[in-house]
């Protein structure tokens, strides 16, 4: 992705964005709503044409492709789907568009878990049934390249979980995955490495840990030597508080630090430790803080939600444009 720019009218839904996405990872696209992400992806396929830049998938613009189905597939929206078609007609249908073998229909089927409900109306699918119907659409020509618009909105626990592995599966065959989110916890547990925007703006391009170890925040410690613990955070220059639960237990509340760094000097003292815990919606916290100040960097737009608290060492332009 090139310098990529999208201007609605008076909106600019993508904002010279470059970046690339390796194969043989899960990468994930992270921005708050409206941050541009179903516009970039779009984009990427050739849906919506750039005011200026441009996205290449193996060098090609999407529209140069020669085969495009078996090169990139897609998950937009899953509901697109003609509701009196079986999953199966459905699957042959596209597959005859695009001059793919219909015995491939029997072998995604298989691979989404729905030969099963093969010959049922798609009409009548759960909303999870019908993220693995559009999984197998996407799949059908055995694409290098995947992307997924917000696959696990909607779904529940164990459909979250299965695409999770599923998409984590096809990055290990070595594909390029490219899955968008509005939850940074969410993309934690799925992606390698992140790509974060906001306001059509890049915000950051690392890997998970570089991004969540920006998360700063608190770190909750219980020990059996509690005191001792408290000197040797004290002694490597953080400041822990005391803090005593409901049931009465005592704890160490350490701010601006990771749970790697209180487990290091703790683990270096030789000190015992019950519990280490860092706040997981810290995570949500950095990702609205730096996006927000993107959001400021434009200058007199409405900040969002939640998010105007200034993270320390997070630097809205780190990570920027390669
Ligand atoms: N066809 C369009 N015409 C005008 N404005 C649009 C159009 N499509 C998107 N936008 C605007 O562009 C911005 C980015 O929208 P986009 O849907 O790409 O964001 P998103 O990150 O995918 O968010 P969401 O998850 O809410 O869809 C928004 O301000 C949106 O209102």
């Amino acid at each position: 992705m090139q310098n990529l720019t999208k201007q609605f009218g008076s909106v600019r839904a993508v904002d010279d964005l470059t970046f690339d996405v390796s194969p043989g990872v899960v990468t994930g696209f992270l921005g708050p709503n409206g941050a541009g992400k179903s516009t970039t992806m779009r984009m990427m396929l050739g849906l919506d044409t750039p005011t200026s830049g441009g996205v290449t998938i193996d060098g090609k613009r999407y529209a140069e492709l020669d085969h495009p189905l078996r090169q990139v597939g897609a998950l937009l929206d899953a509901r697109w789907v003609h509701p009196n078609r079986s999953a199966r007609s459905h699957l042959r249908w596209m597959a005859a568009a695009n001059r793919i073998p219909t015995r491939r229909v029997d072998e995604v089927l298989e691979i989404v878990g729905l030969t099963s409900v093969a010959g049922k109306r798609a009409g009548g699918f759960s909303l999870g049934m019908s993220q693995r119907l559009g999984l197998a659409g996407a799949m059908l020509g055995d694409p290098h390249t995947l992307l997924f618009d917000e696959p696990v909105n909607g779904l529940d626990p164990e459909g979250i979980v299965w695409i999770r592995s599923f998409m984590r599966h096809l990055a290990a065959e070595g594909r390029t995955v490219l899955v968008s989110s509005h939850l940074l916890t969410e993309m934690s547990r799925t992606a390698d490495h992140l790509v974060v925007i906001g306001q059509g703006k890049l915000i950051a391009d690392s890997s998970v840990e570089e991004f969540t170890a920006r998360a700063r925040s608190s770190v909750r410690v219980r020990s059996p030597r509690l005191p001792e613990v408290e000197r040797a955070l004290g002694a490597a220059g953080l400041a822990p508080t005391p803090g005593t639960t409901a049931d009465g237990r005592t704890f160490l509340t350490v701010p601006d630090v990771t749970t790697d760094q209180v487990g290091d000097i703790v683990g270096a003292a030789g000190l015992p430790l019950h519990e280490l815990v860092g706040d997981s919606a810290s995570l949500e916290e950095v990702f609205m803080s730096l996006t927000a100040q993107s959001v400021q960097y434009h200058g007199g737009m409405t900040l969002q939600p939640g998010g105007a608290q200034q993270i320390p060492g997070a630097d809205p332009t780190a990570g920027g444009p390669r």
